[in-house]
């Protein structure tokens, strides 16, 4: 009977840890292209008819970038899991006693002004070079790092990739008519959630 409650327990987690998370940026990721609409026009690289896979990433420096723009700036795990110290430490001068919860802060990470060009303001630049290639960041960990890091980044990583680019291909995305407001506010539970919004997809 414990060996099943605990695995039902670790279960849950797991699914809210692989779903939620990137479902919840994918909403922020239609939520930014309705709101920034000239980034919608991505690349033209690709044929429309073409089925994007992961590896096209490498030719779609610009789209990878907005990506992981969208992973930073959307910050949906502002917090990291909770750790518990084993043993009394000192970490830059704090004193850390045996036992105490650390909590992991993401969010000041990935809006710290000695890594971002413009932390508050969406901006994919973060991840080009002036010739327009991809480069990482060390600050964007969105998935955290070390012992506990995200064990899902891979997957995250390219069902983004895929959802994203094959949605931008296929459509642009618009408000619905007589919206005018996009609210860009979140909503605070485990992970940061956009509000609820309607939009409109066109077919390219
Ligand atoms: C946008 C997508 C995702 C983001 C931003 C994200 C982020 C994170 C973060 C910040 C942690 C905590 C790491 C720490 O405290 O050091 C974590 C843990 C974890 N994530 Fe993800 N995650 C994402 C998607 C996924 C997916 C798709 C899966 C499953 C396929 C997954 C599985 C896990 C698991 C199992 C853990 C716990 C790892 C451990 O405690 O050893 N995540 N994730």
């Amino acid at each position: 009977g414990k060996v099943i409650k605990v695995a039902l327990g670790g279960g849950g987690n797991l699914w809210h840890a692989c779903t939620e998370t990137t479902t919840a940026t994918l909403y922020w990721a239609l939520l930014y292209m309705v709101q920034y609409p000239d980034i919608q026009e991505l690349e033209t690289v690709l044929e429309p008819s073409q089925v994007i896979y992961y590896k096209d990433r490498k030719n779609l420096p610009y789209t990878n970038a907005v990506i992981h723009e969208i992973l930073r700036y959307s910050n949906i795990t502002a917090v990291g899991t909770p750790r518990q110290c084993v043993k009394d430490a000192t970490v830059l001068g704090y004193r850390i006693e045996k036992g105490t919860i650390v909590l992991p802060n993401l969010h000041s990470v990935v809006y710290d002004p000695e890594y971002w060009e413009t932390p508050w303001k969406f901006n994919p630049n973060h991840f080009l070079d002036s010739d327009g290639n991809f480069v990482n960041n060390e600050a964007f960990l969105p998935f955290s790092a070390g012992h506990r890091v995200c064990l899902g980044e891979q997957i995250a990583r390219t069902e983004l990739f895929i959802f994203f680019a094959n949605l931008l291909r296929a459509f642009t995305f618009q408000l619905p008519d007589g919206v005018k407001k996009i609210n860009l506010g979140y909503i605070l539970g485990a992970i940061l959630k956009p509000h609820p919004y309607r939009l409109h997809a066109i077919r390219r």
